[in-house]
């Protein structure tokens, strides 16, 4: 097991590059399996969660070819013939259950086990099984295997009760080759929605709207491979701002998509951090003073319940109460135990945790209980007096590129040891 030492309170300042979109390439992987073809992707996050899916098509029969040094992946999907993932395949990650819905999309038929992924509350997946019913797939639970299956896809409308990226992205994967127009209503309207529908169509599909809450997706008979290049991780992004804010840094964050950060600059600019947009950048500086904010947890464009627990680390240093609301996911404020034995004043009652700040943070070992728990950790080091500890961080290396050298470059004094 490795773990991150951490000699905290040294300003972070230079500049810092963004990966590739762990959440969208966890999209476009599976996608690859619709087109008999060979795709090329590039700006891959070379992360854990991108190694196993890239395993697991391999175990499908897929021939993969993982380029580390220029971040590409090439897949060809030609050479597979079913789409079955055992529980040892699908166990560790959320998005394997992705595969469901590609596999019904190119051979009319799926068997994955039920998905793995970060422990944050219930992960349903309910809405995508109503999604693949409606197109008029048959599904059923078995020994812990999911089986989908149609004679034939169907087009249909699919109003979608509740605002779910996963059932939006599966849908979309099930239905572009379905006969007929499928709509999906009410559907998630976040990026990586977007990249998974832009990188369909680069490979022939017809899926419009996405970004909006009305998704239409004319069917076509077959797709092929085509070269694609994934949007910058907006989630990274924020960390790195949050973690140049809480260490009272100048930091600017290259390589993104600021309008995909909207909400996040709006907080930081509410706390008195200064921010500076370029076209594909954003300057941070921090401020020793910083105000109090609350929070609440929204599907896009609302505040991203992946950046929850980073910002709400930041908070400590605010002075006033702080509330934080997550409305997404019930089991995330599962940090909040570390960050009190570092001497924050947090109280968690259900959803909300009120935080009072100005509160030092004081260092000790602490443990990741989940991916941006874990990256809340690392920034909970950074801002700390002395050494910390991170355990756990199997999480942390499931969704961040780099992220010790990243950090050594601008300044941070932390490294990864064995333990
Ligand atoms: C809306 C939202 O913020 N989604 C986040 C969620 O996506 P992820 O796809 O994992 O989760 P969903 O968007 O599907 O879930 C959103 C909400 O819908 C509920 N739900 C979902 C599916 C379903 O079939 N039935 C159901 O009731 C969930 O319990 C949850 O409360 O985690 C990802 C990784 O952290 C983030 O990148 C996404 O931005
Ligand atoms: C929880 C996350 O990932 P996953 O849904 O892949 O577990 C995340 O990206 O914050």
């Amino acid at each position: 097991m490795d773990k991150f030492i951490i000699q905290g309170g040294k300003k972070l300042k230079g500049e810092v590059n963004i990966s590739g979109f762990k959440n969208a390439i966890l999209g476009l992987i599976p996608a690859t399996l619709l087109a008999n073809d060979k795709c090329i992707i590039t700006n891959v996050p070379m992360i854990s969660d991108v190694y196993i899916l890239a395993d697991i098509m391999k175990k499908l029969g897929a021939d993969v070819f993982l380029n580390e040094k220029n971040n590409s992946i090439e897949i060809d999907t030609s050479t597979v013939n079913e789409c079955k993932a055992s529980y040892d395949m699908a166990k560790s990650l959320r998005a394997s259950y992705y595969l469901l819905g590609a596999g019904l999309g190119r051979f009319g038929k799926s068997e994955v086990a039920y998905p793995g992924g970060c422990d944050i509350g219930s992960r349903p997946i309910d809405l995508h099984i109503k999604g693949f019913e409606a197109l008029g797939s048959s599904f059923k639970i078995e020994h812990g295997i999911m089986h989908c299956e149609a004679d034939k896809l169907i087009g249909d409308n699919i109003y979608m009760d509740v605002t779910s990226v996963g059932a939006t992205i599966n849908i979309i994967l099930a239905g572009v080759m379905a006969e007929g127009k499928t709509v999906i209503e009410n559907a998630a309207k976040e990026p990586h929605i977007v990249d998974v529908a832009n990188f369909l169509n680069a490979m022939g599909a017809d899926v419009r709207g996405a970004g909006t809450d009305v998704i239409r997706i004319n069917g076509v008979k077959e797709l092929h491979g085509c070269t694609y290049s994934v949007i910058p991780d907006q989630i990274e992004a924020g960390t790195y701002l949050v973690a140049a804010a809480a260490t009272e840094g100048d930091v600017v964050v290259k390589n993104v998509i600021p309008k995909h950060l909207e909400s996040i600059t709006a907080k930081l600019k509410e706390l008195g951090v200064e921010i500076t947009e370029y076209d594909d950048s954003i300057r941070v500086r921090g401020n020793k003073k910083l105000n109090s904010i609350n929070i609440k947890t929204l599907p896009y464009p609302g505040f991203p319940t992946d950046l929850q627990q980073p910002l709400s680390v930041l908070l400590t240093k605010a002075n006033g109460t702080s509330i934080v609301t997550e409305s997404i996911f019930e089991g995330r404020f599962k940090y909040v135990d570390e960050l009190k034995r570092m001497g924050a004043n947090i109280k968690v009652d259900g959803r909300t945790a009120i935080i009072r700040g100005a509160t030092p943070l004081s260092s000790t070992k602490i443990t990741a209980t989940d991916l941006r728990a874990g990256a809340a950790c690392v920034i909970a080091g950074l801002m700390a007096d002395g050494e910390t500890e991170v355990h756990n961080i199997r999480h942390v290396e499931r969704g961040y590129e780099n992220i010790v050298d990243k950090l050594k470059a601008i300044g941070a004094d932390i490294k990864k040891v064995s333990e």
